[in-house]
This record gives C-alpha cells, structure tokens and sequence, in this order.
C-alpha cells in the first residue's frame, strides 16, 4: 500500500439551512480510500451516505453547503477551509475550481453510478448514443472511435450483442441491464475511483449478485476503487474490503470487512448485522434494530444511538464519543464511538444502564440538546486498546415499538411538502 490514499476526507461536514433547522447531514466524517480498494459506506436511511457522496464531488445542492473538513484526492484539494484576515473561514486557494472539478476530476478521475439508471439516462436517446456521447466529451475522442469504445464498453459489462443494444432506447432495457449501462459509463474514462450509491438496491437479488460479480471483476483488471453505498450488510460481506460504517451523520465504526463482521465494536453494527438475514438462521430469528433513526436537526445529547442502544448507560446521555482507535486488523485501525471501549475511559463500566426501551419512547425523533452544547468527551488522543466492552445480558427489551431496518426507513422519512424533507437527489 502506497502511503499516500487515493483520497481522504478529513472531518468534512456537510449541512441543509432549512426553514425547520440546520439538517446536521454529515457531521465529522473521516475516513480514506486506498488504491485498489472497495470501501463500504453502510447505515439506515437518512444516516447521510449520499451527502457525504455528493459533497466527494462537490455536488451538494441549496439549501446544502459544506461548512467543514478537508477532502483530498491524489493529493490535491478538492475541499478545504482556512481562516482568513477577518477570522472567517474562507475556502483555501490551493482547492480546486469550479472548472477544475468539472473538467478535471468529475467523470474522468472520480465518477458516480446512481441508485435509479432512469434518473442518468435520458429515455429520449438511444443508450448508444448516450454513452458515445458520454465518451466523445470526457475523452476527447471523434465520433467514430467513441462508438468503438462504447460498443466495446457495453460488451465489457456483460451485455449480450452490444451492437443492436447500442441502438434501442432505455426503457427496452430490464433494470439489471441500465445497471450495466451505467457501470459501462462510469468505466468509460477510466476513473480511479467509482462512488457508487446503492446501485444494486432496485434489483432482485439474482441481478444484484450478478453486478456485484461484474463490479468485483471489473475492479481486479481495472483496479478502480470504489466508495460503495448501501443500507445492505449482505452486500458490504460481498465486495468491501473496508467498512465505514455511518449513524446520523457520524462514521461510528470503521474497520476492515472480517474485522468489523466478527469483531465488532459498536452497538449500532452489531444491530445492523442482527437485523441481516443470513443463510444460517430462519427470518424469525432476525432482530429487528429497535426504534426509528431520529432526524439530524436536532440529534439525541451524548451518543446519538443511545436512545436504541441495548448497551447504554447514563453516561452515554452526556458524553458524545469521538471514533477512536479501539483495535488493528491487517494494519489498518479499527475505529469505534462508543464509551464501552477502555479507550475512552468516561465511566461506562460504573454507570447506571439505562433501558434502552424507555429512552426510546421519549427521544426517538424528539428534540433533544443542541449537539454543539453537549458535553464532549475529555478523550482526544486516540491510543491503543484492547476491547474492554461489556454488555448487560437481555438488555435488548421487546416492544410493540418495534420496527425492522425497512421500516425505519420509511418513518424516517419527511413527508415531501416539508421543508427539509427533499430528496438528496433530484
Ligand atoms: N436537499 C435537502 N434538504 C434538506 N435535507 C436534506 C436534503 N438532502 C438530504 N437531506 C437530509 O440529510 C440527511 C442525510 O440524507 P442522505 O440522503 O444522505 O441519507 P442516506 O444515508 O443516503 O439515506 P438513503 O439510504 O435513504 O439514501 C437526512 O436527514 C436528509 O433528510
Ligand atoms: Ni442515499
């Protein structure tokens, strides 16, 4: 591994100035991607994976801004922020311009492949002639070889006969296959790294295990890293190398795939794979993550996830955990915010646990202190440290509260006359 990633994000926040608040979208993240890697970024909906993707490429729409952070690719700053001569931020001048990105880094060095193909493909135009098209401006090349390539492109990411398929329109494509001819587009310049956000989530899971084989062989010859983005654990099991692991707008725990599947450090994670169907246990036996995610204005005091957390005690109400390092695996740190690790050393062992149901009654969805009032904790060098988590057996209380991962989505999201309530995506 080269000691430089291929990029890294620094703390980046990213907020919505809504007539209902400041929407808290991202709020902190750090995290790298290495060249040649598959980096998951997984959580419930709403927990700010496709902000934190947009604002990669500087794509965050009004009423959205990135207020904070620094992102880097190749060494270059594609965000930062400075303190100018009247003590305001300002943006750095060594970040590139609006025409750099453009020009430069969008579709060529970074590109995105979306959930719904229908929202990149316009339904007008020929696929064919979309990709050529794609391919003649990002690359330079006359109208001719574009079509080479595109065709060459088509039969690359499995699509049977290219050359009649470059001429129909997308709706004769089934929905695996505009999946394809997106993949195809988003390789079409050779990018170094693919953001792609749940582009298997619409799929069957047949057609969705055939992408993710396509993405896996794609990514060996090619050697393109990927951020992939998804709400599925099965999938992250499938194709991540390293797990980013996102809850309200934080990354609560990072870690290598093996690593974070067997040697889990967060309460929310372990909640995230209980509520995984796996092939070695019946659909009875999934436990449902409990509760709803509160909305990022105004997010619970302490540890956000305390309100479901089956591990929390009171100090998780006060003390709002920075993701240290709890752990290696295979040289890369295993990362964790959450008290019950020795690292932090708040008092988690001798405070009073809390029943996860109750706090959820009142607090899920519900104001709670403004976060930047909370008490933060005092830990803020990261040391090494061995888990020293303990949990409260049957903590996990059962409700008529409760609701599966699905479930949660759905109530978790706004109606969309409400302000604040827009889809990320347009
Ligand atoms: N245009 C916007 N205006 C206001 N708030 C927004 C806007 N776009 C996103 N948000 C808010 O930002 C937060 C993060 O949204 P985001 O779309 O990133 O979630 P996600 O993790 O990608 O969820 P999903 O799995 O549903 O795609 C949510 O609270 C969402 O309501
Ligand atoms: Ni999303």
């Amino acid at each position: 591994m080269s000691s430089e990633p291929l990029l890294r994000v620094e703390n980046l926040k990213t907020q919505f100035f809504t007539e209902s608040g400041t929407v808290r979208a991202v709020d902190g993240i750090s995290f790298e991607v290495n060249e040649g890697e598959i980096v998951g970024l997984v959580g419930e909906s709403g927990a700010g994976k496709s902000v934190a993707s947009m604002s990669l490429m500087r794509l965050v729409e009004e009423p959205g801004e990135i207020v904070g952070g620094e992102v880097t690719y190749k060494g270059e700053t594609i965000f930062g922020l400075e303190e100018g001569p009247d003590g305001e931020l300002r943006e750095r001048d060594d970040m590139l311009s609006e025409s750099e990105m453009r020009e430069r880094i969008r579709g060529r060095e970074i590109a995105v492949i979306f959930q719904d193909p229908m929202e990149s493909l316009n339904p007008v135009f020929t696929v064919g002639g979309q990709l050529r098209e794609f391919i003649e401006i990002n690359r330079d090349l006359p109208k001719d070889e574009a079509k080479v390539e595109a065709v060459r492109m088509l039969r690359e990411v499995g699509i049977p006969d290219p050359e009649d398929r470059y001429e129909e329109y997308p709706h004769q494509f089934s929905g695996g296959m505009r999946q394809r001819v997106l993949i195809a587009m988003a390789l079409a310049c050779e990018p170094n790294l693919i953001i792609a956000d749940e582009p298997t989530t619409a799929l069957d899971v047949t057609v969705e295990g055939q992408i993710l084989d396509l993405v896996d062989d794609l990514q060996d010859r090619y050697d393109t890293s990927f951020i992939w983005v998804t709400h599925d654990m099965g999938v992250v099991a499938e194709i991540c190398d390293r797990v980013n692991v996102m809850y309200l707008g934080e990354i609560v725990e990072q870690a290598p795939v093996d690593e974070l599947f067997y040697e889990t450090k967060h309460p929310y994670t372990d909640a995230l794979l209980d509520s995984m169907p796996r092939p070695d246990r019946t659909v009875d036996e999934l436990d449902p993550i409990e509760g709803v995610m509160p909305e990022a204005i105004s997010p619970p005091s302490g540890c956000r996830f305390h309100p479901r957390c089956p591990d929390a005690r009171e100090v998780c109400t006060r003390v709002h955990p920075d993701t240290l390092e709890v752990d290696r695996a295979d040289g890369h740190p295993h990362r964790a915010a959450c008290v019950k690790h020795d690292v932090f050393d708040v008092g988690y062992d001798e405070s009073a646990p809390l029943e996860a149901g109750d706090e959820a009654e009142t607090d899920v969805g519900g104001a709670a202190t403004d976060p930047e009032e909370d008490p933060e904790t005092p830990v803020e060098e990261e040391q090494a440290s061995t888990d020293g988590g303990e949990r409260p057996e049957g903590s996990r209380s059962s409700s008529d509260h409760r609701s599966d991962v699905g479930e949660a989505s759905e109530a978790s999201r706004k109606p969309e006359n409400e302000p604040g309530g827009g889809e990320s995506r347009q």
